[in-house]
C-alpha cells in the first residue's frame, strides 16, 4: 500500500512535457512513407513517447485491472440481470473464461481482478484462478443513492486510494501500459449519474440501457438518477462528493487507476461507459490526467460519446460494443501497440534509400 496521500498525489501529476511531442514528430517525419500517413497511428506513438519521455517507448508489458462492486441501487430495477451475477462473473474471469479474458490474451495482457466491494465474497485462496484476485473491499455493495448517498466521503477516497496502489504495484512489476475493467450489475446507473452531473447533459441524454432493460426499465432507471441527484446534490466541482453520492466502490477503483497512470507516467486505456465514468471522477480531481488516457472505443451506450468529448478523447475503435469488463480497451491496447511498433520499427528514407519527397 502506498504512503501517498491524495492530495499529494494530485500536486503531483504533471502535464506531458511537448518537446517530445516535437522530437517524436521529426522521427516521424523521416518514416519510410508519405508525410504521416498512418494517421492516428503516428498521434498514439507521439503520445507515448512523451508519456514515457523517450524515442523508444514499450508498450509490450500489458495489464488489465478489472474492479468489481455492487451496487445498493440494484434494488430500484434498473438492471436487466440480478446481483448475484457480479460474484459469479468475477469466478468467470478467474477462470479465464469471459469476454475479456479471450480478447486480453489476443492482446498479450494479464488479467487482475480486484473485489473494491462486492455483495459476495471470494476467497483468493480457496477459489481457482484466486491468485489473480486482490481484495480491496469497502463494503459488501454501496448504498442506495435513492435513499441517501451511495458512500462516505471516506469511502470515496479509499476506493481511489485502492486502486492506485493496485495500479502502482502492477507498474513496479513492469507494466507499460495498464487498460481499466469494470464489472457490477447496475452499475450503467451510478455512471449515468456521475455522467450528467460532470458533463453537465442531461440525465436523459446520458441514460442507456445498459445490460438492456425495456422501455419502462429504461424510464425508471431515468427517474431514480434524476431523483438520486435532486436528494443527494452532488457538487460538480469536487469529484469526491460526486463519487461518494452517486457513484460506486468500483468506480473510485478505476478513477485510482488513472490517476495512477498519470502520476506514474504510463499510458492508461479506459473501456467503456462505467470505465469511462471513473475516467471522469479522476479528471475532476485532476484535469491534466487526459494527458495520459486513451479511450479504447466508443461504446454503443449513447450518453458514452457525450463523456469521452468532455475528456478531449476520440475513441480508438468503434465496433458496436456495450459489454464493459475493459474489453474495448484491451482490443484497442493491440492497435497502441501497433502504433508504436511502427514508430520504432520502420525505416527511414535514408535506411530504406527512398527519395524522399
Ligand atoms: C453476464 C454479464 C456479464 C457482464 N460483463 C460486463 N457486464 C456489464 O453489465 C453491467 C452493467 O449493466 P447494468 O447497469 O444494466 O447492470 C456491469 O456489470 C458491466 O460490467 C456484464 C453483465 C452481464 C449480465
Ligand atoms: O459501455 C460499457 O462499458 C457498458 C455498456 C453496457 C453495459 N455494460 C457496460
Amino acid at each position: 500500500m502506498t504512503s501517498l496521500s491524495l492530495p499529494a498525489i494530485l500536486a503531483a501529476i504533471q502535464p506531458l512535457d511537448r518537446t517530445w511531442i516535437e522530437k517524436a514528430r521529426q522521427r516521424t517525419a523521416q518514416l519510410v512513407m508519405p508525410p504521416r500517413a498512418l494517421g492516428r497511428l503516428h498521434d498514439i506513438a507521439e503520445q507515448c513517447c512523451a508519456i514515457q519521455q523517450t524515442l523508444s517507448p514499450s508498450l509490450e508489458h500489458k495489464a488489465v485491472v478489472v474492479m468489481a462492486g455492487d451496487h445498493g441501487i440494484a434494488a430500484e430495477g434498473v438492471s436487466a440481470f440480478p446481483q448475484e451475477v457480479t460474484g459469479a462473473m468475477v469466478r468467470t474471469f478467474l477462470a479465464g473464461g469471459a469476454g475479456i479474458n479471450a480478447i486480453a490474451r489476443h492482446a498479450g495482457a494479464r488479467v487482475q481482478v480486484v473485489d473494491m466491494g462486492m455483495a459476495a465474497t471470494l476467497d483468493p485462496q480457496t477459489t481457482p484462478g484466486g491468485d489473480q484476485l486482490k481484495i480491496s473491499k469497502i463494503a459488501p455493495g454501496t448504498a442506495s443513492f435513492a435513499r441517501g448517498p451511495a458512500m462516505a466521503r471516506t469511502q470515496a477516497e479509499a476506493a481511489i486510494m485502492a486502486g492506485f496502489a493496485h495500479a502502482t504495484d502492477l507498474f513496479d512489476a513492469g507494466v507499460q501500459m495498464l487498460g481499466t475493467g469494470d464489472m457490477g450489475i447496475a452499475n450503467t446507473t451510478p455512471s449515468a449519474a456521475i455522467g450528467a452531473v460532470l458533463t453537465g447533459c442531461t440525465v436523459d441524454q446520458m441514460t442507456g440501457r445498459g445490460t438492456g432493460v425495456d422501455d419502462a426499465g429504461l424510464a425508471r432507471k431515468i427517474a431514480v438518477i434524476t431523483d438520486g441527484i435532486a436528494l443527494n446534490r452532488p457538487d460538480p466541482t469536487d469529484g469526491l462528493d460526486v463519487l461518494a453520492k452517486v457513484g460506486g466502490f468500483e468506480i473510485g477503483g478505476i478513477a485510482g487507476l488513472v490517476l495512477a497512470g498519470a502520476y506514474h507516467r504510463r499510458a492508461v486505456v479506459i473501456d467503456g461507459f462505467i470505465s469511462t465514468a471513473g475516467a471522469l471522477i479522476a479528471h475532476a480531481l485532476c484535469p491534466t490526467v487526459a494527458d495520459y488516457l486513451f479511450a479504447g472505443h466508443q461504446s454503443e451506450e449513447p450518453g458514452h460519446a457525450l463523456m469521452l468529448h468532455h475528456l478531449g478523447l476520440a475513441p480508438l475503435l468503434s465496433l458496436g460494443m456495450r459489454l464493459g469488463e475493459g474489453t474495448g480497451g484491451a482490443m484497442a491496447m493491440t492497435i497502441m501497440e501497433g502504433a508504436v511498433r511502427v514508430f520504432k520499427e520502420v525505416m527511414t528514407f535514408d535506411q530504406a534509400g527512398v527519395t524522399a519527397g
